[in-house]
């Protein structure tokens, strides 16, 4: 068995294409984590500028499941080009559009994307869902209540910020 036949841990998802003349969504490689999202139209992106991109796509995940909407490293490493809200969330239950939000954190350069252009990427992921239980005090652990730097271990001075 090859990396392109191990099933790993395939899930079935049932997609429905808003704008046929789009391809389906793919992985660029076997094992893939994210498979890449179209704009189904063209965006342009002012310096700091964020825009609601469509994907023409809509998918019916199965319950305990959430998929989750990552930026593209390329993008980001080469223009500055993020998902504002990284990682977007679709729930399962949701049936509209998948939509990315795109900020452009370059401060000088105007970007733009063409219809078809690889936005962001969507990861599925299978999620649980909390039952609380309300206490009063909870159980122990090593960590405690640090956190936010309590490790330490930082290059910048202090003072620089
Ligand atoms: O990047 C994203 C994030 C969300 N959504 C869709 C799918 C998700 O299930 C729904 C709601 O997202 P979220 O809960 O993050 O947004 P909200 O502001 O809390 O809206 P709502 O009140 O609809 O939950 O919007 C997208 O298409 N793209
Ligand atoms: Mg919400």
């Amino acid at each position: 068995m090859t990396e392109n036949d191990d099933p790993g841990a395939d899930v079935d998802i049932l997609l429905h294409r808003l704008d046929p003349d789009l391809p389906v969504p793919s992985y660029a490689h076997p094992g893939d984590a994210g498979l890449d999202l179209l704009a189904a139209a063209p965006v342009v992106l002012p310096p700091g500028g964020r825009a609601t991109v469509p994907t023409g796509i809509a998918i019916a995940l199965p319950r305990g499941f959430a998929a989750f909407v990552h930026p593209r490293s390329g993008l980001a490493a080469k223009h500055g080009i993020t998902t504002l809200n990284a990682p977007g969330t679709i729930d399962a239950g949701y049936r509209g559009e998948i939509k990315v939000i795109l900020v452009n954190t370059d401060t000088r350069a105007e970007a733009r994307l063409e219809r078809g252009d690889r936005i962001a990427q969507l990861v599925i992921q299978q999620v649980a869902s909390a039952r609380f239980t309300e206490v009063e005090r909870l159980p122990g652990s090593d960590r405690g209540a640090g956190g936010l730097g309590s490790t330490g271990g930082y290059a910048i001075a202090e003072g620089a910020h």
